[in-house]
């Protein structure tokens, strides 16, 4: 790290302190078994305008918990024939990310930490299964694992992670201004809202 850098503030703890409280579940939420649908539809994680993407599909599940499944294809390789790491941890970020809807928060990743125990082939297809487990001010904790050759294979990845609730103006301030601009005018009102995780 260079002088110059800015030290990180940030804790690098994922367990929740002893004053967190229970994660509670918005009374909105969609009901259990619920297709949640891409939130974006150019997110690399679930949109179905990339044609790249992970195309994750996830579902409300019971209390604050929600279940995901993605398929491993070809472009997403990173030794041959095997899925990238980080495009395994890119499906527990977004899996994780939905929670957000069953909390009605908007909220990013801060901390994702995760374990890779086997190798996942190009053409599995990955059940995720996530929940929060805390809440604690402004951060909510959660954890994720995802297994292969049925809901319930082995477990393949497994992550905790810390996100972080922010404002609206997280991703109006930050984000490159055409992609802002063109979802901000989505007539769309749930699609416009929910880009950005947000309560209709
Ligand atoms: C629309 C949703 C799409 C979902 C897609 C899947 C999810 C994603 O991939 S989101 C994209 C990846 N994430 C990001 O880009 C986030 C980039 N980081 C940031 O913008 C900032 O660091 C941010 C917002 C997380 C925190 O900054 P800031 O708002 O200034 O928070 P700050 O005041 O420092 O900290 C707030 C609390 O969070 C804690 N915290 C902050 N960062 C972390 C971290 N990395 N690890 C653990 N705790 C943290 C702090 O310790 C503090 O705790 P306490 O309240 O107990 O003191």
């Amino acid at each position: 790290m260079s002088a110059a850098e800015p030290q990180t503030k940030q804790t690098t703890q994922l367990t929740p302190p002893a004053d967190a409280t229970a994660p509670v579940r918005h009374p909105e939420a969609p009901a259990p078994g619920e297709l949640l649908g891409a939130h974006y539809d150019r997110c690399f994680g679930c949109g179905g305008e990339q044609p790249h993407g992970l195309h994750l599909e996830a579902r409300a599940g019971e209390g604050v918990r929600v279940s995901a499944e993605f398929t491993v294809k070809e472009a997403h390789q990173g030794a041959p024939g095997l899925a990238h790491g980080g495009v395994l941890a890119t499906a527990l970020d977004e899996t994780l990310g939905s929670l957000n809807w069953m909390l009605h928060a908007i909220a990013v990743t801060g901390r994702l930490e995760t374990d890779f125990l086997r190798p996942v082939p190009v053409g599995t297809v990955l059940h995720l299964d996530a929940e929060v487990t805390a809440v604690h001010g402004r951060k909510i904790y959660s954890r994720a694992e995802g297994r292969i050759g049925g809901p319930d294979g082995p477990v393949a990845v497994r992550a905790q992670a810390v996100f972080i609730e922010v404002k609206v103006e997280h991703f109006i301030d930050n984000g490159r201004p055409e992609e802002i601009r063109a979802a901000m005018a989505d007539p769309d009102q749930l699609r416009r809202a929910r880009a950005f995780e947000v309560n209709p």
